[in-house]
């Protein structure tokens, strides 16, 4: 077993420079971005009020979101005021309170996908919209189970594009684990059935469900998802255990009416981000955590089968802040 997934499991950080720096390399667009809105600002006068107005709105602009912005220009003012004066000048101690808030934001959040259902098989419904990095995500999690150990199952319930079946096929065939599927047009519904069955038969530990992200039909999506979750109740009560919505950073701001409408439609119960490596809007992982306090489970931060990472609010905090 990796370092890299042992950690993901627990929930701890893993030693080893590797992947710390793949981590760090992953954010830096987006710490650069952050640094790069508040150099211009500290340094430049006294912590005054006009100042701290000047640091949140740069804070929104780094896309970590008004509340989030809000709170750390408190945090700011509020040090200012116990400690006397922060010394503008000062960058690193700004951005040492930075950090601080942004890890009270995520640190109630984090929350590892566990295997703890019993009886088994524990239900992981995915969901998110194409493009998003689901299919990658389903692959970078069964990986994950089965290096703990686990027997995975998939079930490919996106039968509204060939593309998806095909995709997830051909990861299914790479990790070698079994994969349920119909054909292009069938009943989603009917393949999780099926799917459910074969993994109790089997002694499944793990079913990771595909489903699709058709959000521009709200309607037959929630219909959709509501006669998976119909067919999966009468097998198990418990299914599905986890509805794990899968959002994609580069989307900014948008990944947040993303998760608005998959609250609504599909009782989102945590969430992966991915493609945090390469993009600047890694903030909005922040402006996420604070705004839904749904549980965030991992981060993608990369294509490969083990660039999915631990989330690790005290670490991800002085990443994004630059000062790790
Ligand atoms: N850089 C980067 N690319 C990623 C990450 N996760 C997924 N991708 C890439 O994003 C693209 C879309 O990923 P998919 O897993 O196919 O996304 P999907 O949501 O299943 O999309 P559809 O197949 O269109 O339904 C692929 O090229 C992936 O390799 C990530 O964390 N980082």
């Amino acid at each position: 077993m990796s370092d890299d997934n042992q950690a993901l499991g627990t929930g701890a950080q893993a030693p080893g420079g590797d992947w710390s720096e793949r981590l760090f390399g992953g954010f830096r667009k987006t710490s650069e971005r952050l640094t790069g809105n508040l150099s211009g600002i500290v340094g430049k006068s006294r912590l005054d009020d006009a100042q701290l107005d000047e640091i949140e709105d740069a804070l929104i602009m780094s896309d970590l979101g008004p509340r989030a912005a809000a709170r750390i220009r408190e945090r700011l003012a509020q040090e200012r005021f116990e400690r006397g004066e922060i010394d503008s000048g000062d960058e690193r101690a700004i951005m040492e309170v930075v950090a601080r808030e942004i890890a009270d934001i995520l640190r109630p959040v984090a929350k590892p996908l566990d295997i703890v259902a019993f009886p088994r098989p524990q239900v992981i419904l995915t969901i998110g919209v194409n493009g998003s990095g689901k299919t990658t995500t389903i692959a970078k999690l069964a990986h994950l189970f089965q290096e703990q150990d686990y027997a995975v199952m998939l079930a490919a319930g996106d039968t509204f594009r060939a593309a998806a079946i095909g995709q997830l096929g051909v990861w299914a065939e790479r990790l070698d684990v079994p994969i349920v599927k119909g054909p292009e047009g069938g009943d989603p519904a009917s393949v999780v059935f099926d799917a459910v069955k074969a993994a109790t038969d089997d002694g499944t530990d793990v079913l990771i469900v595909d489903t699709a992200g058709r959000l521009q039909n709200k309607r037959e999506l929630m219909d959709e998802l509501a006669k998976i979750r119909r067919v999966l109740g009468r097998l198990n009560p418990e299914a599905p255990h986890d509805v794990v919505l899968v959002l994609d950073a580069t989307n900014g701001q948008n990944a947040l009416s993303q998760i608005e409408i998959f609250k609504e439609v599909a009782g989102v119960t945590g969430l992966i981000m991915t493609k945090l490596d390469g993009t600047a809007r890694g903030g909005v992982l922040v402006a996420a955590a604070e705004q839904y306090g749904l549980p965030i489970h991992a981060i993608g931060v990369g294509e490969k089968i083990d660039d999915l990472r631990p989330f690790n609010p005290d670490l991800l905090a002085r990443v994004i802040a630059g000062i790790a």
